[in-house]
């Protein structure tokens, strides 16, 4: 039987040019590539992207038996650790992504109380607050750059749940930091200088540190870790079986590997249900009804999000339609076989959840905004297993799921209560959207008032 497999070099597809392979294709096309190279090859098809940013010879595997082998099936053979080793100058190994196999179900197992739905609950006012406030200035300032008010939002949002800064100035400061760090990932060069992306976003990341290390020493000092209600005060109390803690640069690195794990995925998300919604009248005032119903026009709570199936629905078209994570990389570390072929180790393997998610074969009329699909009886995502995976799937199941799908419905709530909307370009001008990425920086918004409309 293995004799028939056929060898991964023989897939179709191309591994671009020598040394740089697909690079040039990716950076100016971006998701778009991958689209247009599933559309030319189907549904498994090679790559190369070079080693210097952290890859190889890849097998790209399109559908839900695809995410099923990589996610689960095949999970031991697979490393993360070294499929996602690129965001390393980021995270760092500390975080629960960037380890593998009895190191990850450890680590993990430590810090999934941190987003217990008990423990996000702790979360909710913080984020109400800041939802609330930040909002307010969005009616009164015309048209504004979505991503870049969005973007502020979430960071706020991120900032002081999980480091528990509530002063405004430290918290935009801890904010550009952040964003110098994000924007390095684009640095080919990994030169520790402040003449490369790479050095400046190194210099944020160290800056960080020290001002997470100072909220650490405080509290130790004024014996304030019990009572913090943050990530830092979680990650400072956990004990392992043994009784040991997690060390100062664990915390930190755990700290700032979940402001990236969290707020990217989060505001883009945010972004793009802004913009379906902002094309579409009846969903905003759909979601509007169903909520007035549930809180009966008084200030939402924790508990009314639990009761909000329609809003639900439509968090999962954004998913659907627009993951944040539109590629998910594992490093092959044992031979696998998919679709009649061997992938070797040394090579990667990538599924793509934003092409499984506009499958014909699994949602209906896949292109189109229809959050009803996911209301019984449709169900179209319970059809086959592995054809949602917007938050991955398996042991490294995103651990945020509950606290951004909170979040995502706090800020939509506040939103719907206090504003309509209209969003540019529209629909009719950008749709189907295939780099979402960058394609949100050219959101703009405008607010007005519900209290003028009605
Ligand atoms: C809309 C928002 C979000 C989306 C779409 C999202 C998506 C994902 C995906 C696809 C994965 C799996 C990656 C892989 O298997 O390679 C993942 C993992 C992860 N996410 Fe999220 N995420 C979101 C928000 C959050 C938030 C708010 C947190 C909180 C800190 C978070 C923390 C994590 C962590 C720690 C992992 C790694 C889990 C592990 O390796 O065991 N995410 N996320």
């Amino acid at each position: 039987m293995k004799d028939k497999l056929k060898p991964a070099e023989m897939m179709p597809g191309s591994f671009g040019l020598p040394f740089i392979g697909q690079t040039i294709g990716i950076l100016a096309k971006q998701e778009l590539f991958y689209w247009q190279q599933y559309q030319q090859y189907g549904n498994i098809f090679k790559i190369s992207l070079p080693e210097a940013i952290g890859f190889g010879k890849c097998a790209c595997l399109i559908g839900p038996e695809a995410n099923q082998l990589v996610l689960k099936d095949a999970a031991d053979k697979l490393s993360s650790r070294l499929g996602n080793r690129s965001l390393e100058p980021i995270v760092s190994k500390d975080l629960v992504l960037l380890q593998d196999g009895v190191e990850h179900r450890a680590s993990r197992k430590l810090i999934l109380p941190i987003f217990h739905h008990q423990a996000i609950a702790s979360y909710f006012d913080t984020i109400q607050a800041v939802a609330t406030a930040t909002v307010t200035d969005w009616g009164k300032q015309g048209t504004i750059n979505l991503e870049a008010e969005m973007r502020k939002l979430t960071l706020s949002i991120a900032v002081r749940t999980f480091l528990g800064s509530n002063k405004t100035e430290e918290i935009d400061r801890v904010s550009q930091w952040y964003v110098t760090l994000f924007n390095s990932l684009n640095g080919m060069v990994k030169w520790d200088n402040p003449l490369t992306f790479y050095g400046r976003g190194q210099a944020a990341r160290r800056k960080i540190a020290e001002y997470i290390r100072q909220i650490i020493k405080d509290r130790i000092e004024l014996d304030d870790i019990e009572k913090s209600k943050d990530v830092i005060g979680f990650l400072m109390s956990i004990v392992d079986e043994d009784g040991n803690k997690f060390t100062e640069t664990q915390i930190i690195n755990q700290a700032i590997g979940f402001l990236f794990a969290a707020h990217e995925t989060t505001s883009s998300l945010m972004n793009w249900l802004m913009f379906e919604l902002g094309n579409r009248p009846e969903w905003r005032q759909q979601l509007r009804t169903e909520l007035q119903q549930v809180t009966g026009n008084e200030a939402l709570k924790l508990q009314h999000l639990r009761q909000l199936p329609q809003m639900s629905n439509v968090l999962k078209e954004g998913e659907r339609l627009y993951p944040p994570v539109h590629a998910l990389s594992r490093a092959v570390v044992e031979d696998i076989e998919y679709a009649g072929y061997t992938i070797p180790a040394g090579w990667y393997a990538i599924i793509f959840p934003s092409m499984t998610h506009r499958m014909p074969e699994i949602y209906k009329d896949p292109e189109s905004f229809d959050p009803d699909r996911f209301a019984p009886p449709r169900e179209e995502d319970k059809k086959y297993p592995y054809s949602l995976i917007g938050f991955g799937g398996g042991a490294h199941s995103c651990i945020g799921v509950e606290f951004a799908n909170m979040e995502m419905k706090i800020i939509l709530s506040t939103l719907l209560q206090k504003y309509d909307w209209t969003v540019t370009p529209t629909l009719a001008e950008i749709a189907p959207v295939r780099k979402p990425f960058s394609m949100q920086k050219k959101l703009t918004a405008t607010f007005v008032s519900i209290d003028l409309l009605y």
